[in-house]
C-alpha cells in the first residue's frame, strides 16, 4: 500500500525506463515489410522511438517519400500494435543500474510510479513480462487520463495514484521535452536521461539536472532535489 506521505519518484517507461527501441523498431519493420517496403535500421529509428508508433509510421513513410493517408495509417498502426505486443519484451530491457537505483531509493521510503505515453495496458504487458510491475504503486499511461503529457495533468494524476501528491514531494525522470515540461508545469523537480530517444536541447536546458548514469540516481541525489524545489 502506498504511503501517503512518501515523496514519488515517477519514471517515465520509453527510453527513460527500458530501452524499447528494438522491439518497436522490429514492429515498424514488419509493418514496412507488410506492405513491401524494405526495413530501416534501428539507428535510424531510435530517435523516433519515443513518440510513439504513430509518430515511427509517419516517419517512416516520410523517410520513403510515400504518402500514408488515415486509413492507411489506422490499419498500419493496428498491424504495429498486434505486432508489438505480441513481441514487446523480446529485446526490451531496463536500462543499466536502473533496477537497483529503484532498490536504493525504495528501501530509502520513496515510492515509485510510471508516467508514460505508452497506453496503459501495453506499459503493464511490458513491465509484468520483465518482472517490474510491482515494483510501482502506478502505472499510469496516454488513455490512462484526459491530458496526457506534456499537460501537467498527467503527473498530478499519477501522483494521486500513488497516493502521493506534490506537496508530499515528487522528481519526474523522463527523456524527453514532453516530460520535463510536464514536471515543469506541475511544479516539481525533473531528470533529464542523457541516454534516452529524444534529449532536446530545451529540455536539457530545462531539467532540474541532466543524469548520464543510474548510478548516480541515489537517494541522496532525490533528497537534495526535493530541498531546491522549483
Ligand atoms: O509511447 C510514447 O509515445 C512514449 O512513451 P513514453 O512517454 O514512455 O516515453
Ligand atoms: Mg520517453
Amino acid at each position: 500500500m502506498p504511503s501517503p506521505t512518501a515523496a514519488t519518484i515517477i519514471f517515465d517507461l520509453d527510453g527513460t525506463l527500458i530501452d524499447t527501441a528494438p522491439d518497436l523498431a522490429a514492429a515498424l519493420n514488419y509493418c514496412l515489410g507488410e506492405a513491401g517496403h524494405g526495413t530501416d535500421a534501428l539507428a535510424v529509428v531510435r530517435p523516433e522511438a519515443g513518440h510513439g508508433a504513430r509518430a515511427m509510421l509517419t516517419a517512416a513513410y516520410a523517410r520513403r517519400g510515400v504518402p500514408l493517408d488515415e486509413p492507411m495509417m489506422l490499419a498500419a498502426l493496428d498491424r504495429f500494435l498486434g505486432y508489438y505486443e505480441a513481441h514487446i519484451a523480446d529485446a526490451s530491457r531496463p536500462y543499466p543500474g536502473v533496477v537497483t537505483a529503484m532498490d536504493a531509493l525504495t528501501e530509502a521510503g520513496f515510492e515509485l510510479a510510471v508516467c508514460t505515453n505508452k497506453r496503459e495496458r501495453l506499459a503493464t504487458v511490458l513491465l509484468d513480462q520483465l518482472g517490474l510491475s510491482a515494483r510501482f504503486a502506478t502505472i499510469c499511461g496516454a488513455d490512462t487520463v484526459a491530458h496526457r503529457k506534456p499537460h501537467p495533468d498527467h503527473i498530478r494524476e499519477t501522483l494521486g495514484r500513488a497516493g502521493g501528491s506534490v506537496a508530499a514531494g515528487a522528481i519526474m525522470i523522463g527523456d524527453s521535452a514532453a516530460d520535463i515540461d510536464a514536471a515543469d508545469a506541475a511544479g516539481i523537480p525533473s531528470i533529464l536521461v542523457d541516454f534516452g530517444y529524444a534529449p532536446e536541447a530545451d529540455a536539457r536546458a530545462k531539467a532540474s539536472i541532466t543524469l548520464a548514469d543510474y548510478r548516480d540516481l541515489t537517494p541522496k541525489l532525490a533528497w537534495r532535489l526535493l530541498a531546491h524545489r522549483p
